[in-house]
């Protein structure tokens, strides 16, 4: 594993570029800043390529999915390509309307995605895999999902992150799992989208397969540390997510981390 993440991400402090939903944008700004990252988010696609240019990573976010969002991610996506910059793509909600697969599809051909993160029924969906999606949450379904995430970034040709109680890494050959996680990270809306972007923060760094896994438990560790602190206050447990975040060291991440 990336052994000295922590301390790279607050030494190199990657600028991510963010295409956010309109739900929770606050929150992936805090945490990508939280753990030492440096979060911009953007409105406006005439200015997509220029601050592109600037970027170490870019986060797109399907979940407010509309022309201008859309035409954001494609104006972000194609420059950082060119720029080979990496990209990490949430598609929210991706198999519950046509519109919402139509503009992945066309994300997805004109400018390829280094990492998908999603949950269990937006990877299904990505995969092809029959899936009871509910909405933006998982759902339920009766393919294991190991081979869930590996037919998707088999097809997809990126990192596969799809995340759920235990968290699924891979590029569709290997697989890490990571088994540190928190049930009340459920209860707060938008832990996915804070996942992306703190997995933007570790791609700035490196794409390599440890350091994205590496990357993918920082949120769990520090939720099950909190949650120590709270176990029944949903909204006292997201506050102290945050302030384990910003305190969270190598040492103790590595301690804590459960990978298989
Ligand atoms: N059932 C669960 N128990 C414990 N932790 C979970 C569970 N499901 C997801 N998580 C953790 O919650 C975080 C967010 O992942 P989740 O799968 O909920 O994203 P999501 O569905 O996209 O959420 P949102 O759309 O609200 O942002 C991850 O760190 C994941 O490990
Ligand atoms: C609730 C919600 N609706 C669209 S995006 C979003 C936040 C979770 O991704
Ligand atoms: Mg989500």
């Amino acid at each position: 594993m990336k052994t000295n993440l922590m301390k790279t991400i607050r030494e190199q402090q990657p600028i991510v570029l963010n295409v956010a939903n309109h739900v929770t944008p606050q929150r992936v700004a805090d945490g990508i800043n939280y753990i030492g990252g440096s979060p911009m988010m953007m409105a406006d696609p005439l200015e997509a390529a220029d601050l592109t240019k600037i970027a170490d990573a870019v986060v797109l976010n399907l979940g407010s999915t509309n022309p201008t969002a859309q035409a954001l991610m494609l104006g972000a996506g194609e420059t950082a390509n060119r720029l080979h910059k990496p990209v990490v793509f949430d598609p929210v909600a991706v198999g519950a309307t046509p519109l919402r697969r139509k503009r992945t599809q066309q994300l997805l051909e004109r400018a390829p995605v280094t990492l998908i993160r999603g949950n269990a029924g937006e990877v299904a969906a990505l995969a092809g895999v029959s899936w009871d999606q509910r909405g933006i949450d998982a759902g339920q379904g009766s393919v294991d999902p190991v081979t869930v995430a590996q037919t998707a970034a088999q097809k997809c040709q990126c990192i596969v992150v799809l995340s759920g109680p235990t968290d699924i890494i891979t590029d569709g050959t290997t697989v890490y799992q990571v088994e540190n996680n928190a049930p009340m990270l459920t209860t707060n809306v938008g832990m996915g989208d804070v996942l992306d972007g703190i997995l933007g923060v570790a791609a700035g760094i490196s794409t390599d397969l440890e350091t994205i896994t590496t990357a993918t438990g920082i949120l769990p560790v520090a939720a099950e540390l909190a949650t120590h602190q709270y176990p029944d206050a949903p909204f006292s447990f997201l506050a102290e997510t945050y302030n384990q975040l910003a305190r969270l060291d190598d040492q103790t991440l590595q301690q804590r981390l459960k990978i298989k």
